[in-house]
């Protein structure tokens, strides 16, 4: 049985921009618990009051699968175990599994720890039997091993042989600088394999972007613990990634390990979750998790797909609790539109509605600046009209906004709007913050007596972005808006040289979709 490690709390948030808070770090603790790894990493007590916190409240957690190991370093050279401070920080933690790190690259030992090849030899075996005898799990990190190794393979296995006389349970060999390449892990694990009767682990660094392909060729060569974190957080390029490695190990190589199909399927969503604790959007183009991990845009792909999914997705995407998603472009042929519009519950009727028609619209608008990526509720109302399911909600007879900039006051503007609705002629006016705003609230003042649904739909993000530059303010812009009802998000784009009209497809579109949703 293969043991997930997991160090998220601890090397994860030594990513530059994390910082997680302690409720983040319980709260993250419980939902690696819910996946099932076998180890959490909560942090280092011998580091600051965050995780001396931590430790404290993460006794009071249920735990079903994991057990969470408190990390810190051997003793300060010159000292007693008994008297290091981090030592025993760590067994005031209350943990009963602990990982330290030990130097394994003689040029640390001379030049960072500033001691002898012998004194530290004595650090790591003392530091560990020290923890041993208070009746801990005890893991070795033997930092910059495989660089170590490299350097001076003798005094590099010496170094995991003392912490094996120690008495720990993993001797952990960790590629710090993430400088080592798949045939140099193999071929140093198969070299020391042999000299060694604890069982091995492996710690990857992402450095040469091959921190999970190390990881694997690790467990291939026999280690049994893998170090990782979610998302491959961590110092510098980031730790082996867990949300590749776990699925992997699962679903490719088939290995047995404690997390079980069920559990899987919580993959995404933890992983997820990792990030939008630590305040970062979630990478889109991670394998396995990703938003775009199982997003198909080109016709070609998607008419297959449609056909028989594994012709371009190499699992099924529930498997690891993520979904497939079919993106509308002008790289879409009829099969993106059908795929879309049933997503989105349309039926669409090959026979009565021209697809070739929308699609040929479709990449038109395209090469006109809209963009349906992000815009799902236009292409929405694209099909509707295309299929006679569309309610136009009023008929414009002007429109006019006017911006007023005196002295150094904020400017003002001020939107005055002529609508026709069933038959009735609509006259309004409202001020904004600036001539969008002041658009928006005109159009929705002169709406709301007929579609009093209005008072709940908002607009939640604006986004104008230039697509021709190099024409300075004659550009054409291309307008996103993101609107919620507080149960639904949908996205609206207009495309014009005007950011003015631009907006105003968006909005009308937005409040046309709103409309619409709530008259299901
Ligand atoms: C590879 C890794 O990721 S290891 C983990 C790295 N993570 C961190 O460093 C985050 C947490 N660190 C901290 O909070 C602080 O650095 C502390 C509390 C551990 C130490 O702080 P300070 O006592 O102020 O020391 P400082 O950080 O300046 O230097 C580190 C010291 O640890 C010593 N040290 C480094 N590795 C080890 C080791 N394996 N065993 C013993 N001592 C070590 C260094 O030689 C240095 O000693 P010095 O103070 O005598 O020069
Ligand atoms: C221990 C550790 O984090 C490392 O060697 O990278």
């Amino acid at each position: 049985m293969l043991k997930i490690y997991d160090t998220t709390l601890r090397d994860g948030s030594q990513q530059e921009g994390i910082s997680y808070s302690t409720e983040d770090k319980i709260n993250i603790t419980k939902q690696l618990d819910k996946l099932g790894v076998n180890y959490i990493e909560g942090g280092w007590p011998g580091s600051n009051p965050k995780d001396i916190e931590y430790f404290k409240r993460v006794q009071d957690l249920e735990l079903k699968n994991a057990k969470v190991t408190a990390f810190g370093s051997t003793r300060r050279a010159n000292l007693t175990p008994h008297e290091d401070k981090n030592l025993n920080a760590i067994l005031d933690s209350g943990v009963e599994v602990a990982t330290i790190f030990g130097k394994a690259w003689n040029l640390h030992v001379t030049d960072a720890l500033e001691t002898s090849l012998e004194e530290n030899l004595r650090m790591v075996e003392s530091s560990v039997s020290y923890l041993k005898e208070e009746g801990l799990e005890v893991h070795f990190d033997a930092e910059h091993f495989f660089d170590g190794y490299k350097a001076d393979a003798d005094y590099a296995l010496k170094v995991l042989q003392a912490a094996q006389r120690g008495g720990a349970d993993s001797l952990v060999l960790c590629d710090t600088n993430g400088g080592s390449m798949p045939f140099e892990i193999r071929s140093i694990i198969k070299q020391i394999e042999s000299q060694l009767t604890t069982p091995l682990g492996i710690h990857a660094h992402n450095d040469s972007d091959v921190a999970v392909a190390n990881s694997l060729i690790a467990v291939e060569s026999g280690v049994k613990q893998i170090q990782g974190t979610l998302n491959g957080y961590g110092e510098r390029c980031g730790n082996a990634n867990l949300s590749s490695i776990i699925p992997n190990l699962k679903l490719k190589y088939n290995y047995n390990l404690e997390i079980d199909d069920k559990q899987l399927k919580y993959l995404t969503e933890v992983s997820r979750y990792a990030s939008e604790v630590a305040n970062l959007t979630p990478p889109t183009h991670q394998p396995y998790v990703g938003d775009s991990a199982f997003a198909h845009k080109g016709g070609i792909h998607v008419s297959a797909i449609l056909k028989e999914p594994e012709t371009y997705e190499h699992i099924e995407p529930e498997l690891v609790g993520n979904k497939r998603n079919v993106l509308v472009s002008e790289l879409s042929g009829k099969s993106n539109l059908i795929y879309k519009a049933e997503e989105l519950g349309i039926k669409l009727n090959q026979e009565t509605t021209d697809l070739r028609q929308v699609l040929e619209q479709i990449k038109e608008l395209e090469h006109q600046g809209y963009h349906f990526e992000g815009a799902e509720a236009s292409f929405e109302l694209l099909i509707a009209k295309a299929t006679g399911t569309y309610n136009k909600l009023f008929e414009l007879e002007g429109v006019r906004i006017i911006t007023e900039k005196r002295g150094e006051l904020a400017p003002v503007s001020e939107a005055t709007i002529k609508v026709r609705i069933d038959g009735q002629r609509v006259h309004t006016a409202a001020e904004g913050n600036g001539p969008v705003n002041a658009l928006d609230s005109a159009l929705r003042k002169a709406l709301v007596r007929f579609y009093p649904c209005l008072k709940e739909i908002h607009l939640i993000d604006y986004k104008v972005r230039v697509l021709d530059g190099n024409d300075g303010t004659e550009a054409k812009v291309r307008v996103l808006i993101e609107s919620g009802d507080g149960h639904n998000t949908w996205g609206t784009v207009g495309a014009s040289t005007n950011i003015i009209e631009a907006s105003w497809q968006a909005l009308v579109d937005s409040i046309e979709y709103g409309v619409r949703l709530k008259k299901q």
